[in-house]
């Protein structure tokens, strides 16, 4: 099995909208995966735990075939829960209503993958960064059909974010057409929702993006 560089490339989110049941959340981030990712999400606002457990623990095991870390949105103890089961790859993202970094980094341990949400906001990727945050996720950069009204950035922003040393998420709204732009202006991590699983088929998505990023 290779193991990927998880710093650098595409960040597939998962939508429970777009991906309602196990098995089209499961072709999906299959195909996704055969793509090229980087990273990928699993994002499910719903308050179904089974569901929940179940279906990051399916995607837990598809990543780990394919040497990609799986990262569950919001939810520390569903995290752990799928580490002691031996989901050793699993990390968690953590929004500023989400609980501490702190209290994450103490329970998943020094390797495991910890990302925070800054917004457009310096001094929140500092406290990030001091509180033992793996990358910085900032946004959102583009009109974002998946969350329209998430705090706008500026692009300049990821320049200036270079100075914590840590990976660099792009997020809302990123696309074929201005991945390159977002990777230029520092980003090193494209994360999307909807220009993987929006439309077509995740692979093919995955790899015109990942080509944009190479030829760029
Ligand atoms: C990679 C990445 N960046 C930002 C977010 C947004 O997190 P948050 O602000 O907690 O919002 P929700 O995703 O929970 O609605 C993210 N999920 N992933
Ligand atoms: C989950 C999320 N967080 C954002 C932020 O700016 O913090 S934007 C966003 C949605 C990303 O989906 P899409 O690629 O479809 O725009
Ligand atoms: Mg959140």
């Amino acid at each position: 099995m290779t193991v990927h560089d998880w710093r650098r490339g595409v960040y597939a989110i998962t939508d429970a909208g777009l991906l309602p049941d196990d098995a089209t959340l499961i072709a999906a981030c299959e195909s996704a995966l055969a793509g090229g990712l980087a990273l990928l999400q699993y994002r499910d606002k719903s308050r179904d735990a089974e569901r929940r457990h179940r279906q990051a623990a399916a995607l837990a095991s598809r990543c780990a075939r394919h040497g990609v870390p799986l990262i569950i949105n919001d939810d520390l103890a569903l995290a752990e829960r799928l580490r002691r089961e031996g989901h050793g790859g699993v990390g968690v993202h953590l929004g500023q209503q989400d609980g501490s970094l702190r209290e994450a980094r103490r329970a998943l341990g020094e390797a495991a993958i910890i990302g925070a949400t800054c917004h457009a906001r310096l001094d929140l990727a500092a406290q990030a960064c001091e509180a033992g945050a793996s990358y910085l996720a900032f946004g959102r950069f583009f009109t974002s059909r998946t969350k329209p009204d998430a705090p706008p950035a500026r692009l300049e922003l990821l320049a200036e974010a270079a100075r914590f040393g840590l990976p660099r998420v792009a997020i809302g709204g990123i696309d074929a057409d201005n991945v390159r732009q977002a990777r230029r202006a520092g980003a090193e991590l494209l994360a999307t929702v909807q220009a993987v699983f929006g439309r077509g088929e995740p692979a093919s998505n995955v790899q015109y993006l990942r080509r944009q990023l190479e030829d760029g």
